[in-house]
């Protein structure tokens, strides 16, 4: 019988399924039940050095009826403030599964200080640096300034004692931008894996019916999750999968079921993460994708996810 065995960063994983940060994470109650989850893995909801709120609701919404199936999303990193999930860093089981921590500070000051904690903390947690939330009004994702992200990495790097960490991007729609992202993650070694994508940012949901749009912050904008978003994700894992062949690529984006995890494996993903079919799931939608990847996997003669992980055939 097919095995979904992986290892990242030379930690082994009994699958290669994981949340996406910000969905199921964001407290000790939701980390918990991630835990006891079928994931391989987990990762918590990106965190400011404070304590946020977020912005005003509603604002997240499935976006179903006679569309595609997605999600629109506008949270603005409510979170309970760095040092909460620190704490629970210090007490997670690791032998049960790897741990993820995700920090997004709304300054670089701020991402540096938490990132010489963890750095003292020598915390087994793997260091996900998100670049790209779309949502905190006034902020820019940094994963698109590049000049920004050159310096943020040059910073974050030295800071964590060149320890190995990752980056959440978002997506990118245009070859150049690929490459000069490509590029400059290229030039910092310790950056070892590279999560695509971050939901597409700014995105308006209209409902036909109020002539409304449908959540609250922003007039109505804000990312897009879900069906929409597969094949952009899956672009992003491959054409990063291509130009960083010492990183390690997490798919992230339209996963819901075994044949979307799948897909990402096979565009070069290590490790595959699930926002809003998790959102609107929860956590036992792991055991499910599991099952369906392990059919897939028969189906098609594969004993292990070596045997077809990255291997998308070009015509
Ligand atoms: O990075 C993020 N991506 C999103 O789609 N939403 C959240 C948020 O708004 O907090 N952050």
């Amino acid at each position: 019988t097919p095995s979904l065995a992986t290892t990242f960063l030379d930690l082994p994983l009994t699958n290669p399924l994981m949340n996406a940060s910000g969905v199921w994470c964001s407290v000790a109650s939701q980390l918990e039940a991630l835990l006891e989850s079928e994931s391989g893995a987990m990762v918590t909801k990106s965190c400011t050095l404070e304590p946020r709120d977020g912005n005003p609701e509603p604002r997240y919404r499935v976006l179903d009826g006679n569309k595609p199936w997605g999600s629109i999303n506008s949270m603005g990193l409510p979170n309970e403030g760095f040092p909460y999930y620190l704490r629970y860093t210090e007490r997670h089981d690791y032998e049960t599964k790897p741990l993820f921590i995700s920090i997004s500070g709304l300054t670089l000051d701020d991402n540096l200080a938490m990132v010489d904690s963890l750095k003292d903390a020598v915390t087994p947690a793997i260091l996900e640096v998100n670049l790209s939330c779309p949502n905190v009004p006034g902020k820019a994702q940094l994963g698109y300034d590049f000049d920004a992200m050159d310096t943020l990495l040059a910073e974050v790097t030295s800071g964590y004692g060149q320890r190995q960490l990752g980056v959440k991007l978002p997506p990118y729609f245009d070859i150049a931008h690929f490459d000069e992202a490509a590029a400059i993650l290229n030039r910092y070694p310790s950056v070892a894996f590279v999560t695509c994508i971050n939901s597409i940012g700014n995105a308006l949901a209209i409902d036909i019916n109020s002539e409304s749009v449908i959540i609250k912050p922003k007039d109505g904008f804000g990312g897009l999750g879900g069906d929409y978003v597969l094949p952009t994700a899956l672009a992003n894992v491959n054409a990063f999968f291509r130009r960083c062949p010492e990183k390690a690529v997490i798919g992230c984006g339209g996963v819901k079921s075994g044949q979307e995890a799948f897909l990402h494996l096979l565009a070069g993903a290590t490790l595959v993460q699930m926002g809003t079919a998790l959102y609107e799931e929860g956590p036992g939608i792991f055991a499910r994708v599991k099952a369906e990847l392990l059919s897939i996997m028969a189906q098609k003669g594969y004993e292990n996810l070596s045997d077809f992980q990255g291997k998308l055939k070009t015509l």
